[in-house]
């Protein structure tokens, strides 16, 4: 059975560019890996829909955060086998956001604190009435919202098929999302949580091989 790696952090952070150096390191080193992202998008009708959502689309859709939460959620939840065979046959499985991600935005809409209600929601929800295998692992790739911000601004000045959504738009909703995930790992939320801010590959391979 492979080890279940879930990388969470701000919009813009560089979870999708540290996913890639992760994975290239543990395949140079000979290990069967497979990785996925989330939200599926073109994968999954409802993470379209959310994501359309966050882009002005669909009404008031986005103006409810339970909405909102269990579009994402189900989307996890049509990828669970896909995401269970893939573990009876790699050693590591990376997710590039997982169940954490709705944990943290959406406390964070709601102004909670990562031991209220919206966390618990998502947990019942996710992990136990959806079934989704739990991470063996978290890495939170916690860089200063300030930078995080920055970096998804760049990235949409400079592609144009990345253009910000109502969340990297929110400073102040970037600022809560960092509290909730700090918070999250603090409490070592569903498993041991390892986090880094500059994302040293070398130095990560060696914290999650040790932890
Ligand atoms: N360590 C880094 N230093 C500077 N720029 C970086 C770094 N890591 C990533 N970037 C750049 O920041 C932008 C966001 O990176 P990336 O797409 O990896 O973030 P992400 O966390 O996956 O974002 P999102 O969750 O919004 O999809 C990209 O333009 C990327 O090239
Ligand atoms: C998976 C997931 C994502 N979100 C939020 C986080 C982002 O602001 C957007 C879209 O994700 P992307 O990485 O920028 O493409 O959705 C969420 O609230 N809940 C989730 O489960």
């Amino acid at each position: 059975m492979g080890q279940l790696i879930a990388v969470e952090g701000l919009d813009g952070a560089g979870k999708n560019t540290l996913v890639t150096a992760l994975v290239d390191r543990w395949r140079d080193n000979g290990l069967r890996v497979w990785t996925l992202t989330f939200p599926r998008y073109g994968a999954s009708v409802t993470a379209d829909l959310a994501a359309e959502a966050l882009h002005g689309r669909h009404g008031d859709l986005r103006d409810s955060v339970y909405a909102m939460a269990l579009m994402f959620a189900l989307d996890r939840a049509g990828a669970a086998d896909e995401i269970r065979k893939a573990l009876g046959e790699h050693d590591i499985v990376v997710l590039d956001r997982y169940v954490a991600s709705n944990a943290a935005y959406n406390a964070a809409r709601l102004d909670q604190d990562a031991d209220g209600e919206m966390v618990s929601w998502v947990t019942d929800l996710e992990f136990d009435r959806f079934g989704l295998p739990v991470p063996d692992r978290h890495v939170l790739l916690g860089v200063p919202p300030e930078v995080a911000m920055d970096r998804a601004a760049h990235r949409a000045a400079t592609d144009s098929t990345r253009p910000q959504d109502l969340y990297e738009r929110d400073r102040d909703l970037q600022v809560r999302v960092d509290s909730v995930y700090r918070q999250l790992a603090h409490a070592q939320w569903m498993s041991p949580w390892v986090a880094t801010t500059d994302g040293d590959v070398e130095e990560l391979v060696r914290r999650l091989s040790a932890e």
